[in-house]
């Protein structure tokens, strides 16, 4: 089985070439691929497939392929005078689905499946031009991903992905080592409890060895839980924040995509800001969040650090 192992500031990866989707990947693989004793060793890995040769990505291709057909006739339909910006970005990016070559098929190091993975989406990225499986157009590559379609630009230093507008939808806590800590619950296509550090309370004292506690009706299916403390003013930036995570499926990481996109959403909305440069380190280095009404562009650094090959049997050993 041919792999490659990347990161995005520290987030790391093991990417499967897959094109024709024939693959077996089953939870006890992926496991056994991201122990980092026993496999390769990473924080989840990036199945790449061709959206027809996977059953779901097909589907979904398809589901939001009809759900643009019908949205167009229902606007035809109405007026002219339609003017609700956000269904109409919505169904763009749906309509685009139908068009995206390539999906990320997803999996965290426990062999669980998730919807969305921010770091995951550049570094994937990052294999389809050095590998030549695509190429951007104008800078931009179009990904289906299980949260639907997002845009990647690869640009001179980084690569960015719009990750569309994060959703805060209630107030939750999480509980650390016998601390309560309040927090926001975000959606950015998978489930993130943001918490900001009241004073007296230090990032790095937290015990992340163990996953912080949250209120299960709050997030049926589990959460991301960050951490966040503000940080001395950086050029380029209207915020600049510190960020530790504790990934659902995975432990505490040195990055996440889709956290840092959380926080900057949470912290933009505490400075009253809808339009913002959040600049957000994380133990592996520096991600880059542009927000503004429809558009959050995750932007950092994307890196292919080995090719190789292994054979499964091995890890069953
Ligand atoms: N590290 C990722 C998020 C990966 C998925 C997450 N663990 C989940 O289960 O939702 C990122 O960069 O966004």
């Amino acid at each position: 089985m041919k792999f490659t192992k990347g990161h995005g500031t520290g987030n790391d990866f093991v990417i499967l070439p897959d094109p024709e989707g024939q693959l077996p990947l089953t939870a006890e693989l992926v496991a056994a691929l991201c122990d980092r004793r026993r496999g390769i060793g990473a924080d989840g890995v990036l199945r790449v497939v061709r959206v027809p040769h996977h059953p779901e990505a097909a589907r979904l291709a398809a589901s939001h392929a009809a759900a643009f057909d019908a949205a167009s006739s229902a606007s035809d339909a109405a007026s002219a005078s339609d003017t609700d910006t956000d269904t109409d970005t919505d169904t763009d990016a749906d309509a685009d689905a139908g068009t995206a070559e390539w999906f990320m098929d997803y999996w965290n190091a426990d062999g669980s499946i998730a919807e969305m993975c921010g770091n995951g989406v550049r570094v994937f990225t990052r294999y389809l031009v050095d590998t030549k499986l695509a190429e951007p157009v104008d800078g931009g590559l179009p990904v289906l991903t299980r949260a639907g379609m997002v845009r990647a630009l690869v640009r001179e230093q980084d690569i960015a992905v719009d990750m569309r507008s994060p959703r805060l939808f209630d107030q939750g806590a999480a509980t650390v080592d016998g601390l309560t800590l309040p927090g926001t619950a975000v959606d950015c296509g998978n489930p993130h409890l943001v918490c900001v550090l009241p004073d007296g309370v230090e990032l790095a004292d937290l015990d992340l060895t163990r996953a912080p506690g949250f209120d299960p009706a709050l997030f049926p299916a589990g959460a991301n839980v960050e951490f966040v403390t503000p940080a001395s003013p950086v050029e380029g930036a209207d915020l600049h924040v510190r960020m530790r995570v504790y990934e659902r499926g995975s432990t505490e990481t040195l990055s996440c995509g889709s956290g840092a996109c959380a926080v900057a959403a949470v912290v933009a909305r505490d400075a009253g800001m809808t339009a913002a440069v959040v600049a957000v380190d994380v133990p592996g280095g520096r991600l880059t969040i542009t927000l503004d009404s429809g558009s959050c562009w995750l932007a950092g650094p994307a890196v292919l650090v080995a090719h190789g090959e292994i054979d499964p049997i091995v890890l069953s050993d």
